[in-house]
């Protein structure tokens, strides 16, 4: 599985554009469909979800021309006299996991006349919309359920319209079915109430759905959130030119890093006049603690000099999705948080308190999950891990946020394409990474020396990779668990408990220098470095070391394997013969018997393997300094590693 390793975030500052809306996004495209005239749509958001909706709407017969730049022309179906429906009157349509693009594509096309069939991924035939089809169902459309009664996949045939006036819809499991019934009404050309049954939730997206049908000329009456009336002869017409907001709930994620990071950091793209409920993320950010201010489209969350985030219980119903990234801002509170009123989480993507619990989990916090709601009480450290994101962006997006307490490790992180392809390379924009020093070189060059002192110089840590496999078979021969059991050993290699320091290696705080040179362990270390699952837990383990304050790591693959945007990279190395004679005065030292020309010749022989073999091999890599130590004493090299690192800015 993909995955992607975030090391420790020290801070964060900047500023991001955002995506345009998914809300709106959908919504502009379907209504300017369904409208007359030509609309230009501008900032629409490029991703999977907004990807789904124009492939069917193109499927439909829609003219769609893409002028570059975010922007759409979308010739509308819509014209004088009835609604004739789509020109493409029998289709199948896949839409994802897209909501809305499934719940507003059903009633259009319930209403609209033709034969469908509409599916998505298997997550999406999971996700409710019973009480949708029974809503269509009193105006007469004809919809089977292929599957499992109440969920998609389902078959749309031409509808028998009745002649009712009202009808009603449960509002209580996902807004998106009043917003599908509200758009597809002026397809009917006469006046329908809808009535609201049960507790509506997630209201301001309601508020979207007006807003974009009034953009184009439909104004919909409203008692409260309890009934709806479109009236008769209410059509859509092109607005011309539109253009889409940034998504508020993507602005939560940099706000939130705007407030655990320090910030400032800003978001352009919504503000002040936001038709989106999710805008209101930025007042739960204030109570725990943020400073936020506000202009007409951009808004900007820090933490106050000296501030500290605050835990809060908070009624989340009408922020249902930038409320998951409260649940990872809680991580940092000083108490227990709980976010109620969230049961439509469990409906979403995956099911998201479950997911979050399980998750929040991993990384040490304790967790309470109830029917609706989700109750997070932080812990001091977090502990690395290897978060699943259950195919849902929100999960990948909101775990990144851990990474301000913690090194972690993102499965599959290509899902957030679903509303923000490029999620993460926006996150690096505005957030510090610990830095880390990555000295490679051949063996006995005195690099392991060298990086122990830089990090001890610099309050760092210090990571000895090339003691990691052997550590690792010595872990698993104390924990019992056979060096060719490849799940096992992985899991203690993702977890192994380890310290270096000059000259010392410690696994659980037992010095085991000596042990992990003994020829039993050097067979169990090839043994467990010939397993692929082993070798990508101990990436992440190496990675995992990446915090703050900063890292000096030593090692054969540190500055192009493990830690390849290193702003220090180093090459140390020596000429063979002074190799061989600081390892032969070492042996002596330590009361070995030792030969000069045997070790000078063993040395030659590794060189030579080390920089021949096909996976990493030992070379100075093109944005390594070469650091050639023959002629150097260890003081002077170590002050020239400093040098180097001091030319890079104390943040590299
Ligand atoms: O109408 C919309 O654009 C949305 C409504 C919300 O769903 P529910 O109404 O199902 O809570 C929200 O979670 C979803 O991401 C988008
Ligand atoms: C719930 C979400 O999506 P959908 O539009 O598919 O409902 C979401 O984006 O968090």
């Amino acid at each position: 599985m993909e995955f992607l390793d975030l090391p420790s975030l020290l801070s964060s500052s900047g500023t991001v554009r955002l995506p345009g809306s998914k809300s709106l996004s959908n919504r502009i495209l379907l209504l300017a469909a369904l409208a007359d005239g030509e609309t230009e749509v501008r900032d629409l958001l490029e991703s999977d979800d907004t990807a789904r909706m124009l492939e069917a709407l193109e499927a439909l017969g829609v003219l769609v021309t893409r002028l570059g730049h975010h922007a759409y022309r979308v010739k509308g179906i819509g014209g004088e006299g009835a609604f004739n429906g789509f020109p493409n009157k029998q289709l199948e349509l896949f839409l994802g996991n897209a909501g809305t693009a499934f719940r507003p594509l059903t009633a259009a096309l319930a209403l609209a006349g033709g034969e469908y069939v509409l599916k998505g991924v298997p997550r999406m035939h999971e996700r409710p919309i019973g009480d949708l089809v029974d809503g269509l169902r009193q105006l007469g459309a004809r919809i089977d359920y292929l599957e499992n009664p109440g969920f998609p996949p389902l078959a749309i045939h031409a509808p028998a319209i009745s002649d009712v006036a009202t009808v009603s819809v449960r509002g209580d499991v996902s807004s998106q079915f009043l917003t599908g019934l509200l758009m597809a009404l002026p397809l009917l050309d006469r006046q329908v109430t809808v009535v609201v049954e049960g507790e509506l939730i997630s209201k301001p997206y309601i508020e979207i759905t007006l807003a974009a049908m009034a953009r184009f000329g439909v104004t919909v009456q409203r008692e409260g959130w309890e009934r709806f009336t479109v009236a008769a002869g209410a059509r859509y017409h092109s607005p011309g030119i539109i253009y889409v907001e940034g998504d508020a709930s993507s602005a939560s994620y940099f706000l939130a890093a705007g407030l655990i990071g320090g910030g400032p950091v800003r978001v352009e793209g919504v503000g002040r006049d936001s038709v989106q409920g999710d805008v209101a993320f930025a007042e739960a950010l204030a109570k725990m603690g943020a400073r936020i201010d506000m202009g007409d489209n951009w808004i900007e969350a820090s933490r106050p000099e000296g501030g500290r985030i605050l835990a809060v219980n908070m009624d989340c119903n009408h922020i249902p999705d930038a409320a998951m990234t409260l649940a990872v801002v809680a991580l940092f509170a000083d108490g227990t948080t709980t976010l109620s009123n969230i049961a439509s989480w469990r409906v979403k993507e995956t099911d998201r308190i479950a997911a979050m619990a399980i998750e929040l989990r991993k990384l040490g916090a304790e967790v309470e999950e109830g029917a609706d709601y989700l109750r997070v009480t932080p812990v001091p450290r977090l502990q690395p891990a290897s978060i699943a994101t259950y195919d849902d962006h929100r999960m990948a997006m909101c775990f990144s946020l851990a990474a301000f307490a913690t090194p972690l490790r993102i499965l599959d992180p290509g899902c957030t394409a679903k509303t923000f392809p490029d999620y993460f390379e926006r996150l690096a924009e505005v957030a510090v990474v610990a830095p880390v020093i990555a000295i490679d070189g051949p063996s006995a060059s005195g690099k392991g020396t060298v990086a122990a002192r830089v990090a001890a110089a610099l309050g760092w840590d210090y990571l000895d990779s090339g003691a990691l496999y052997r550590l690792t078979a010595l872990a698993a021969q104390k924990a019992g668990v056979a060096w060719d059991d490849e799940a096992g050993v992985a899991a203690l290699a993702a977890s192994l408990d380890v310290s270096f320091a000059e000259g010392e290696v410690c696994l659980a705080g037992e010095d085991v220098g000596d042990a992990i040179r003994s020829e039993d362990i050097s067979g169990g270390a090839s043994a467990v470095a010939a397993l692929p699952a082993v070798r990508e837990a101990l990436l992440f383990r190496q990675r995992a070391f990446r915090v703050a304050p900063g890292l000096v790591a030593d090692g054969r693959d540190m500055g192009s394997v493990v830690f390849p945007d290193a702003r220090v990279k180093v090459f140390l190395t020596a000429s063979a013969e002074v190799r061989a004679e600081r390892r032969y005065k070492q042996l002596i030292e330590k009361g070995f018997s030792a030969s000069l020309d045997k070790i000078l010749q063993e040395l030659r022989t590794r060189d030579e393997r080390d920089s021949q073999r096909a996976v990493a091999p030992l070379q100075q890599n093109v944005d390594a300094q070469l650091l050639e130590t023959s002629n150097l004493t260890i003081e002077q090299a170590v002050a020239q590693v400093l040098a180097w690192q001091q030319a890079c800015g104390a943040d590299s």
